[in-house]
């Protein structure tokens, strides 16, 4: 097998059309590891084969010893610092080990989002089978995940960077997996520390499926070490 280190960026979010200006994400800026995003790649292909496989007992078993010997071999190479964070142009802090935009996080889609020039968060998005809930469709906090990160991102964008105080979603319609999606959020207004976003996962003609609305609350301590304050 020919792993090629320069198809990283691509591997990593088949089908999005993200540009590198104004898009958020861990590929964006091209930070982290070509190989680490590979490898994490890898383990999302692996995951969906799992997730799919027919093979009898006999060869899960077989492949099962295999991989507790690659687990073994990273395992034994544990790093003990996080993936750094960084801050992309628009203020939109974000590090390769995120649960939604990590690319080197196997559990991330990845999602990579841009900000359009009227400073809304749009990400193209496919989900796939392991994402699934009810058959046939997405598990709702999965959708809510998403939601939650962009509609944070939405509020990161107007200078308001805070945690997730509440979330609150409707789900409208199933969610398909296997299909192109978009995700958008906008910010909606502030009041002190605490700031508000609307957003939604729908058909790419517009047809929603999930919204959301939240509210983010840059935590006090925050503030406190960005003014100085005791
Ligand atoms: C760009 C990246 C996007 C990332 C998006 C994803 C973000 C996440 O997933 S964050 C993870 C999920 N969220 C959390 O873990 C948050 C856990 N909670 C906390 O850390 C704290 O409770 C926190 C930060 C929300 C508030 O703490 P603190 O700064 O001490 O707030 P505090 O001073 O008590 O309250 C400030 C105001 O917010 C209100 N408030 C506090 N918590 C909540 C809440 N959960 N819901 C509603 N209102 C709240 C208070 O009532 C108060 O209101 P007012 O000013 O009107 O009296």
């Amino acid at each position: 097998m020919t792993i090629e280190l320069a198809s990283a960026e691509n591997a990593e979010n088949p089908g999005s059309t993200g540009s590198a200006e104004g898009t958020t994400g861990a590929s964006a800026a091209g930070e982290g590891s070509a190989a680490l995003d590979l490898l994490a790649q890898q383990v999302r292909d692996l995951v969906d084969a799992v997730v799919l496989t027919g093979a009898p007992q006999d060869e899960i078993v077989e492949i099962t010893a295999e991989l507790a010997v690659l687990t073994d071999r990273l395992r034994a190479l544990r790093r003990t610092s996080r993936h750094p964070l960084a801050f992309d142009p628009e203020g939109v802090p974000r590090h390769a080990g995120n649960a939604v935009t990590g690319s080197a996080n196997p559990y991330a889609l990845p999602l990579v989002s841009q900000v359009t020039p009227d400073r809304t968060i749009r990400a193209e998005l496919s989900f796939r089978q392991v994402h699934e809930g009810p058959p046939t469709s997405v598990h709702g906090g999965v959708s809510a995940m998403i939601l939650d990160h962009v509609l944070g991102q939405a509020v990161a964008v107007a200078g308001g960077a805070g945690m997730t105080g509440t979330l609150t979603l409707r789900y409208v319609r199933r969610v398909p997996y296997g299909e192109p999606l978009v995700a958008t959020a906008e910010y909606v207004r502030s009041e002190g520390r605490k700031s508000w976003a609307e957003g939604r996962i729908a058909l790419p003609d517009g047809t929603p499926l999930v919204e959301a609305t939240g509210l983010f609350i840059t935590p006090r301590v925050w503030k406190e070490e960005m003014t100085g304050a005791q």
